[in-house]
């Protein structure tokens, strides 16, 4: 039943998660997608990678790109400090449907923005939108040929301050050898690869850690 695949993610968390504990909706994700069927989320053990850096960054302000079922906003989220904010972006509405009542089941809707649109319409806009000034954390887990463009394009909209981090989700698989090869030779950049597996699979993937250094 469910039409589409995130709908029936999003009914097991209804049907397994406690309402407001944004833990017991990434577990019962997790279950679902390891057990059931596949789904592109970062997953368990990249997953605490992504709550590693986002603990020792702190970030006041974190953009994501490609939202999906909003399994990594929830991860950014619950670990975000009092007042911080995280903008994500999707450009599939189905995907953003799905992801805002994920989000409300988890009870972290309140420290979440989500917009639907194509990233590069969307970050031009964001400085004004919100009143912000840099991103501390940028997580990029969209379209694999927009990392680069994307990264680009927040470099020309003066959103990345000296020791801004972005993060790349799988830079081994499906890859993105054009961004890597950006951030890797890029003097602008000091970057860092985290191997690990593709979610819910053994096979061989990886996040890029890339401090923006001004
Ligand atoms: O395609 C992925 N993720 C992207 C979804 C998305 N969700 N939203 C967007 C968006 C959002 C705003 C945008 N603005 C412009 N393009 C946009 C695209 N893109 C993806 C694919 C895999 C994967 C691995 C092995 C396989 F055999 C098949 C698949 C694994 C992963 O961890 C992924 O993240
Ligand atoms: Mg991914």
């Amino acid at each position: 039943s469910g039409k589409s695949r995130p709908m029936r993610i999003l009914q097991y968390v209804q049907n397994t998660a406690v309402q407001g504990d944004a833990n017991s909706v990434i577990s019962a994700v997790d279950s679902y997608c390891a057990n059931v069927e596949w789904a592109m989320n970062v997953g368990d053990k990249k997953g605490e990678i992504l709550d590693a850096v986002v603990l020792d960054v702190r970030p006041r302000w974190v953009l994501e790109l490609g939202t999906y079922c909003g399994y990594s906003t929830m991860r950014i989220a619950r670990l975000l400090p009092p007042g911080a904010r995280l903008i994500t972006l999707e450009m599939n509405h189905h995907y953003a449907q799905v992801a805002k009542q994920i989000l409300g089941h988890a009870g972290l809707d309140s420290q979440v923005d989500l917009l639907v649109g194509a990233s590069s319409a969307l970050i031009p806009q964001l400085k004004k939108k919100f009143d912000m000034d840099k991103f501390d954390l940028v997580f990029i887990d969209h379209w694999k040929t927009s990392y680069l463009p994307d990264t680009k394009l927040l470099e020309e909209c003066d959103l990345l301050a000296s020791g801004t981090v972005l993060l790349a989700d799988n830079v081994t698989c499906p890859g993105a050898p054009e961004y890597l090869h950006y951030v890797r030779n890029s003097p602008r950049y000091k970057s860092l690869y985290f191997p690990s597996q593709l979610e819910y699979l053994r096979v061989e993937d990886g996040m890029e850690k890339s401090v923006f250094l001004g």
